[in-house]
Protein backbone atom coordinates (compact mmCIF):
# COMPACT_ATOMS: atom_id res chain seq x y z
CA UNK A 1 0.00 0.00 0.00
CA UNK A 2 0.66 3.37 -1.01
CA UNK A 3 2.54 5.73 1.44
CA UNK A 4 -0.81 7.76 1.94
CA UNK A 5 -3.09 5.35 0.90
CA UNK A 6 -4.09 4.19 4.30
CA UNK A 7 -6.18 7.16 4.38
CA UNK A 8 -7.99 6.65 1.20
CA UNK A 9 -10.46 4.51 3.56
CA UNK A 10 -11.87 8.07 5.41
CA UNK A 11 -12.90 9.22 2.37
CA UNK A 12 -10.30 11.56 1.64
CA UNK A 13 -8.46 12.84 -1.74
CA UNK A 14 -4.91 13.90 -1.16
CA UNK A 15 -3.45 15.52 -4.12
CA UNK A 16 -0.13 16.42 -5.75
CA UNK A 17 0.34 19.61 -6.85
CA UNK A 18 2.95 21.16 -9.70
CA UNK A 19 2.40 25.28 -9.05
CA UNK A 20 3.88 25.97 -11.84
CA UNK A 21 4.70 29.34 -13.34
CA UNK A 22 2.57 29.04 -16.45
CA UNK A 23 0.32 26.12 -15.78
CA UNK A 24 -0.75 24.65 -12.81
CA UNK A 25 -1.60 20.89 -12.34
CA UNK A 26 -3.42 18.76 -9.80
CA UNK A 27 -2.51 14.99 -9.64
CA UNK A 28 -5.20 13.43 -7.38
CA UNK A 29 -4.26 9.75 -5.25
CA UNK A 30 -5.45 6.33 -7.49
CA UNK A 31 -7.03 8.82 -10.19
CA UNK A 32 -4.11 10.69 -12.03
CA UNK A 33 -4.36 14.14 -13.22
CA UNK A 34 -7.30 15.99 -12.98
CA UNK A 35 -7.02 19.48 -13.50
CA UNK A 36 -4.75 21.66 -15.50
CA UNK A 37 -5.07 25.20 -15.67
CA UNK A 38 -3.11 27.88 -16.14
CA UNK A 39 -1.57 29.78 -13.11
CA UNK A 40 -3.47 33.27 -13.57
CA UNK A 41 -6.20 35.12 -11.45
CA UNK A 42 -8.03 37.80 -12.43
CA UNK A 43 -8.73 40.41 -9.43
CA UNK A 44 -11.26 42.74 -9.36
CA UNK A 45 -10.92 46.13 -7.82
CA UNK A 46 -14.58 48.02 -6.95
CA UNK A 47 -14.70 50.97 -4.68
CA UNK A 48 -11.88 49.79 -3.32
CA UNK A 49 -12.17 46.51 -2.48
CA UNK A 50 -10.29 43.57 -4.44
CA UNK A 51 -12.03 40.14 -5.16
CA UNK A 52 -10.90 37.39 -7.27
CA UNK A 53 -12.70 37.64 -10.35
CA UNK A 54 -12.21 34.44 -12.27
CA UNK A 55 -8.70 31.89 -11.93
CA UNK A 56 -6.79 29.30 -14.48
CA UNK A 57 -8.70 29.39 -17.99
CA UNK A 58 -11.05 32.10 -17.60
CA UNK A 59 -8.72 33.99 -15.96
CA UNK A 60 -5.99 33.58 -18.75
CA UNK A 61 -8.62 34.39 -21.62
CA UNK A 62 -8.78 37.92 -19.64
CA UNK A 63 -5.02 38.76 -20.05
CA UNK A 64 -4.08 41.49 -21.96
CA UNK A 65 -8.34 42.04 -22.75
CA UNK A 66 -9.19 43.68 -18.96
CA UNK A 67 -10.91 46.75 -18.12
CA UNK A 68 -9.21 48.75 -15.74
CA UNK A 69 -11.09 47.75 -12.87
CA UNK A 70 -9.65 43.97 -13.75
CA UNK A 71 -5.98 42.64 -13.46
CA UNK A 72 -5.31 39.54 -14.59
CA UNK A 73 -2.17 38.27 -12.71
CA UNK A 74 0.31 35.49 -12.23
CA UNK A 75 1.47 35.28 -9.12
CA UNK A 76 4.23 32.84 -9.88
CA UNK A 77 5.48 35.62 -12.53
CA UNK A 78 9.13 34.66 -12.90
CA UNK A 79 9.52 30.79 -11.11
CA UNK A 80 9.05 32.87 -7.91
CA UNK A 81 6.57 33.62 -6.14
CA UNK A 82 5.66 37.21 -6.73
CA UNK A 83 2.35 37.90 -5.03
CA UNK A 84 1.82 35.28 -2.11
CA UNK A 85 -1.35 36.46 -1.40
CA UNK A 86 -3.08 35.65 -4.86
CA UNK A 87 -1.03 32.89 -4.90
CA UNK A 88 -2.83 30.99 -2.27
CA UNK A 89 -6.11 31.63 -3.20
CA UNK A 90 -5.32 30.16 -6.76
CA UNK A 91 -4.57 27.13 -4.62
CA UNK A 92 -7.32 27.22 -2.82
CA UNK A 93 -9.56 27.28 -5.57
CA UNK A 94 -7.99 24.81 -7.55
CA UNK A 95 -8.07 22.44 -4.20
CA UNK A 96 -11.75 23.37 -3.95
CA UNK A 97 -12.37 22.44 -7.33
CA UNK A 98 -11.04 18.76 -7.35
CA UNK A 99 -11.58 18.29 -3.50
CA UNK A 100 -15.33 19.25 -4.01
CA UNK A 101 -18.03 18.79 -0.83
CA UNK A 102 -15.21 16.19 0.16
CA UNK A 103 -13.51 19.33 1.80
CA UNK A 104 -16.26 18.99 4.46
CA UNK A 105 -15.61 15.42 5.29
CA UNK A 106 -11.95 15.64 5.87
CA UNK A 107 -8.51 17.74 4.44
CA UNK A 108 -6.52 16.04 2.35
CA UNK A 109 -2.99 15.82 2.21
CA UNK A 110 -1.00 17.69 -0.11
CA UNK A 111 2.17 17.27 -2.09
CA UNK A 112 3.49 20.16 -3.80
CA UNK A 113 6.77 20.54 -5.64
CA UNK A 114 8.57 23.70 -5.39
CA UNK A 115 11.55 25.08 -7.60
CA UNK A 116 14.90 23.73 -6.22
CA UNK A 117 16.12 27.04 -6.17
CA UNK A 118 13.88 28.54 -4.04
CA UNK A 119 14.71 30.25 -0.62
CA UNK A 120 13.43 28.32 3.03
CA UNK A 121 11.17 31.36 3.20
CA UNK A 122 9.92 30.99 -0.05
CA UNK A 123 8.77 27.30 0.54
CA UNK A 124 7.22 27.84 3.85
CA UNK A 125 5.14 30.23 2.14
CA UNK A 126 4.39 27.65 -0.30
CA UNK A 127 3.43 25.30 2.88
CA UNK A 128 1.61 28.02 4.48
CA UNK A 129 -0.08 28.73 1.52
CA UNK A 130 -1.30 25.10 1.00
CA UNK A 131 -2.34 24.59 5.06
CA UNK A 132 -4.35 27.64 4.71
CA UNK A 133 -6.26 26.39 1.85
CA UNK A 134 -7.40 23.29 3.54
CA UNK A 135 -4.35 20.62 3.62
CA UNK A 136 -4.18 18.53 7.15
CA UNK A 137 -0.42 17.82 6.17
CA UNK A 138 1.86 19.39 3.42
CA UNK A 139 4.67 17.71 1.75
CA UNK A 140 7.40 18.71 -0.88
CA UNK A 141 9.41 17.92 -3.69
CA UNK A 142 12.10 19.54 -5.47
CA UNK A 143 11.05 20.51 -9.42
CA UNK A 144 13.31 18.82 -10.84
CA UNK A 145 13.33 15.55 -8.78
CA UNK A 146 9.34 15.36 -9.60
CA UNK A 147 10.17 15.81 -13.41
CA UNK A 148 12.86 13.38 -13.34
CA UNK A 149 10.37 10.50 -11.46
CA UNK A 150 7.88 12.12 -13.99
CA UNK A 151 9.57 11.06 -17.08
CA UNK A 152 11.14 7.57 -15.80
CA UNK A 153 14.43 8.11 -14.80
CA UNK A 154 16.37 5.95 -12.62
CA UNK A 155 16.31 8.03 -9.74
CA UNK A 156 16.46 5.92 -6.95
CA UNK A 157 19.64 3.93 -8.47
CA UNK A 158 23.33 4.55 -7.71
CA UNK A 159 23.49 5.92 -11.57
CA UNK A 160 23.76 9.64 -12.47
CA UNK A 161 21.48 11.09 -14.80
CA UNK A 162 20.77 14.65 -16.02
CA UNK A 163 17.33 16.34 -16.38
CA UNK A 164 16.28 19.90 -18.11
CA UNK A 165 12.84 21.06 -16.65
CA UNK A 166 12.38 23.95 -18.93
CA UNK A 167 9.11 25.79 -17.76
CA UNK A 168 7.52 29.25 -17.72
CA UNK A 169 9.66 31.01 -15.73
CA UNK A 170 12.60 28.95 -14.78
CA UNK A 171 14.98 26.46 -16.45
CA UNK A 172 15.90 23.43 -13.80
CA UNK A 173 18.84 21.59 -14.57
CA UNK A 174 19.72 18.74 -12.07
CA UNK A 175 22.23 15.83 -11.88
CA UNK A 176 20.24 12.98 -9.86
CA UNK A 177 21.44 10.05 -8.56
CA UNK A 178 20.38 7.72 -5.48
CA UNK A 179 16.74 9.81 -4.47
CA UNK A 180 18.90 12.76 -4.19
CA UNK A 181 20.25 15.72 -6.32
CA UNK A 182 23.60 15.56 -6.74
CA UNK A 183 23.88 19.28 -8.66
CA UNK A 184 21.52 21.78 -9.70
CA UNK A 185 21.11 24.86 -11.32
CA UNK A 186 18.17 27.18 -12.24
CA UNK A 187 18.47 29.05 -15.03
CA UNK A 188 15.86 32.18 -14.64
CA UNK A 189 15.11 31.59 -18.61
CA UNK A 190 12.22 29.61 -19.97
CA UNK A 191 9.21 29.86 -22.43
CA UNK A 192 8.10 33.37 -20.94
CA UNK A 193 11.35 34.74 -21.70
CA UNK A 194 10.69 33.13 -25.60
CA UNK A 195 7.14 34.99 -25.74
CA UNK A 196 8.92 38.22 -24.60
CA UNK A 197 11.68 37.70 -27.48
CA UNK A 198 9.39 36.85 -30.15
CA UNK A 199 7.95 40.45 -29.21
CA UNK A 200 10.87 42.25 -28.70
CA UNK A 201 12.00 40.77 -32.35
CA UNK A 202 8.71 41.94 -33.85
CA UNK A 203 9.05 45.43 -32.65
CA UNK A 204 12.84 46.05 -33.27
CA UNK A 205 12.20 44.53 -36.82
CA UNK A 206 8.57 45.84 -37.78
CA UNK A 207 7.29 48.35 -35.59
CA UNK A 208 4.97 45.82 -34.97
CA UNK A 209 3.25 45.97 -31.47
CA UNK A 210 1.88 42.12 -30.72
CA UNK A 211 0.82 40.96 -26.87
CA UNK A 212 2.29 38.09 -24.93
CA UNK A 213 -0.86 35.42 -25.57
CA UNK A 214 -0.13 36.25 -29.54
CA UNK A 215 3.82 35.53 -28.90
CA UNK A 216 3.16 32.15 -26.73
CA UNK A 217 1.03 30.92 -29.76
CA UNK A 218 3.83 31.73 -32.72
CA UNK A 219 6.47 30.40 -30.00
CA UNK A 220 3.96 26.62 -29.94
CA UNK A 221 3.19 26.99 -33.05
CA UNK A 222 6.32 27.67 -34.95
CA UNK A 223 8.92 27.78 -32.49
CA UNK A 224 12.49 26.53 -33.12
CA UNK A 225 15.49 26.22 -31.97
CA UNK A 226 17.64 26.61 -35.18
CA UNK A 227 17.43 27.95 -38.27
CA UNK A 228 15.23 25.88 -40.72
CA UNK A 229 17.03 23.97 -43.27
CA UNK A 230 15.97 25.59 -46.25
CA UNK A 231 17.00 28.52 -44.42
CA UNK A 232 12.97 29.94 -44.42
CA UNK A 233 11.27 27.18 -43.30
CA UNK A 234 6.94 27.98 -42.51
CA UNK A 235 5.69 31.88 -43.40
CA UNK A 236 3.83 33.25 -40.18
CA UNK A 237 1.05 35.97 -40.22
CA UNK A 238 0.69 38.11 -36.99
CA UNK A 239 -1.41 41.20 -35.95
CA UNK A 240 -0.61 43.82 -34.07
CA UNK A 241 -0.55 47.67 -33.25
CA UNK A 242 1.69 49.54 -35.51
CA UNK A 243 3.94 51.71 -33.78
CA UNK A 244 4.10 54.45 -36.10
CA UNK A 245 1.30 55.21 -36.52
CA UNK A 246 -0.79 53.34 -34.17
CA UNK A 247 -3.81 51.15 -36.20
CA UNK A 248 -3.96 47.44 -36.50
CA UNK A 249 -1.47 45.90 -38.72
CA UNK A 250 -0.51 42.65 -40.23
CA UNK A 251 2.57 41.42 -41.07
CA UNK A 252 3.98 38.12 -42.67
CA UNK A 253 7.70 36.62 -40.99
CA UNK A 254 9.23 33.49 -41.24
CA UNK A 255 10.78 30.19 -39.27
CA UNK A 256 14.21 31.58 -39.54
CA UNK A 257 13.36 35.01 -38.08
CA UNK A 258 11.83 32.72 -34.78
CA UNK A 259 15.23 30.84 -34.91
CA UNK A 260 16.48 34.34 -34.78
CA UNK A 261 14.48 35.54 -31.84
CA UNK A 262 14.50 32.59 -29.65
CA UNK A 263 18.65 32.13 -30.03
CA UNK A 264 19.10 34.31 -26.76
CA UNK A 265 16.96 32.85 -24.55
CA UNK A 266 17.95 28.97 -25.62
CA UNK A 267 21.71 30.08 -25.56
CA UNK A 268 21.19 30.58 -22.09
CA UNK A 269 19.79 27.27 -21.45
CA UNK A 270 22.49 25.73 -23.35
CA UNK A 271 24.88 27.76 -20.91
CA UNK A 272 23.03 26.44 -18.15
CA UNK A 273 23.15 22.71 -18.91
CA UNK A 274 27.39 23.28 -20.07
CA UNK A 275 27.31 24.94 -16.00
CA UNK A 276 26.10 22.22 -15.03
CA UNK A 277 27.90 19.24 -17.18
CA UNK A 278 30.95 21.50 -15.79
CA UNK A 279 29.90 21.12 -12.04
CA UNK A 280 29.26 17.45 -12.13
CA UNK A 281 31.59 14.94 -10.02
CA UNK A 282 33.42 12.88 -12.89
CA UNK A 283 31.54 9.18 -11.92
CA UNK A 284 28.41 10.86 -12.58
CA UNK A 285 29.27 12.71 -15.61
CA UNK A 286 30.73 9.05 -17.17
CA UNK A 287 26.75 8.03 -16.25
CA UNK A 288 25.78 11.18 -17.76
CA UNK A 289 27.53 9.94 -21.46
CA UNK A 290 25.59 7.04 -21.39
CA UNK A 291 22.13 7.92 -19.78
CA UNK A 292 22.14 10.89 -22.11
CA UNK A 293 19.99 14.62 -21.15
CA UNK A 294 16.16 14.00 -21.05
CA UNK A 295 14.39 17.27 -21.87
CA UNK A 296 10.77 17.75 -19.55
CA UNK A 297 8.33 21.37 -18.99
CA UNK A 298 6.59 22.87 -22.37
CA UNK A 299 10.02 23.95 -23.78
CA UNK A 300 11.03 20.79 -24.42
CA UNK A 301 8.63 20.84 -27.35
CA UNK A 302 10.58 23.84 -28.94
CA UNK A 303 11.49 22.10 -32.81
CA UNK A 304 14.94 20.85 -32.80
CA UNK A 305 15.86 21.88 -29.29
CA UNK A 306 16.64 18.12 -28.64
CA UNK A 307 19.00 18.36 -31.70
CA UNK A 308 20.34 21.53 -30.92
CA UNK A 309 21.55 20.67 -27.08
CA UNK A 310 22.92 17.19 -28.64
CA UNK A 311 24.84 19.23 -30.90
CA UNK A 312 25.95 21.70 -28.34
CA UNK A 313 26.82 18.90 -25.64
CA UNK A 314 27.86 15.78 -27.67
CA UNK A 315 25.99 14.16 -25.68
CA UNK A 316 22.36 11.83 -26.01
CA UNK A 317 19.46 13.82 -25.47
CA UNK A 318 15.94 12.72 -25.82
CA UNK A 319 12.32 14.49 -24.85
CA UNK A 320 10.37 13.18 -21.94
CA UNK A 321 7.07 11.38 -23.35
CA UNK A 322 4.40 14.00 -22.10
CA UNK A 323 6.86 16.51 -21.00
CA UNK A 324 4.38 19.07 -19.63
CA UNK A 325 2.93 16.51 -17.44
CA UNK A 326 6.15 15.18 -16.19
CA UNK A 327 6.73 17.39 -12.98
CA UNK A 328 2.98 16.81 -12.07
CA UNK A 329 3.04 12.79 -12.96
CA UNK A 330 6.54 12.54 -10.50
CA UNK A 331 4.91 14.46 -7.96
CA UNK A 332 1.88 11.97 -7.78
CA UNK A 333 3.86 8.89 -7.98
CA UNK A 334 6.56 10.08 -5.04
CA UNK A 335 2.83 10.75 -3.02
CA UNK A 336 2.10 7.29 -4.47
CA UNK A 337 5.26 4.99 -4.05
CA UNK A 338 7.16 4.46 -0.96
CA UNK A 339 10.26 3.63 -3.02
CA UNK A 340 10.32 7.83 -3.50
CA UNK A 341 9.08 8.47 0.34
CA UNK A 342 12.60 9.69 0.77
CA UNK A 343 12.70 12.38 -1.73
CA UNK A 344 9.43 13.89 -0.02
CA UNK A 345 9.99 17.12 2.45
CA UNK A 346 8.42 18.94 5.07
CA UNK A 347 9.87 22.14 4.56
N1 LIG B 1 4.39 23.11 -28.01
C1 LIG B 1 5.10 23.98 -27.31
N2 LIG B 1 6.22 24.52 -27.84
C2 LIG B 1 6.94 25.42 -27.13
N3 LIG B 1 6.64 25.82 -25.89
C3 LIG B 1 5.55 25.31 -25.32
C4 LIG B 1 4.71 24.37 -25.99
N4 LIG B 1 3.68 24.05 -25.18
C5 LIG B 1 3.86 24.76 -24.05
N5 LIG B 1 4.96 25.53 -24.13
C6 LIG B 1 5.47 26.48 -23.14
O1 LIG B 1 5.87 25.82 -21.98
C7 LIG B 1 5.76 26.69 -20.86
C8 LIG B 1 5.01 26.00 -19.76
O2 LIG B 1 5.68 24.85 -19.43
P1 LIG B 1 5.40 24.11 -18.04
O3 LIG B 1 3.93 23.93 -17.85
O4 LIG B 1 6.29 22.94 -18.01
O5 LIG B 1 5.93 25.24 -17.05
P2 LIG B 1 5.60 25.49 -15.54
O6 LIG B 1 5.82 24.23 -14.79
O7 LIG B 1 4.27 26.12 -15.40
O8 LIG B 1 6.71 26.57 -15.21
P3 LIG B 1 7.91 26.51 -14.14
O9 LIG B 1 8.58 25.19 -14.33
O10 LIG B 1 8.77 27.68 -14.52
O11 LIG B 1 7.26 26.67 -12.82
C9 LIG B 1 5.01 27.93 -21.34
O12 LIG B 1 5.95 28.98 -21.53
C10 LIG B 1 4.43 27.47 -22.67
O13 LIG B 1 4.29 28.54 -23.58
Amino acid sequence: MGFFSNLLKFGSQNMAIDLGTANTLVYVEGQGIILNEPSVVAIETLNGIKRVKAVGEDAKMMMGKTPDSIEAIRPLRDGVIADIEIAEEMIKHFIRKVHGKKSLLRYPEIVICVPSGSTSVERRAIRDAASNAGASQVFLILEPMAAAIGADMPVTEPVGSMVVDIGGGTTEVAVLSLRGLAYTTSVRTGGDKMDEAIVSYVRRHHNLLIGESTAERIKKDYGIARHPEDGIGEQITLKGRDLVNGVPKEITINQANIAEALSEPIGAIVEGVRIALENTAPELAADIVDQGIVLTGGGALIQGLDEHLREETGLPVSIAEDPLSCVALGTGRAMEDPVYRGVLMTA
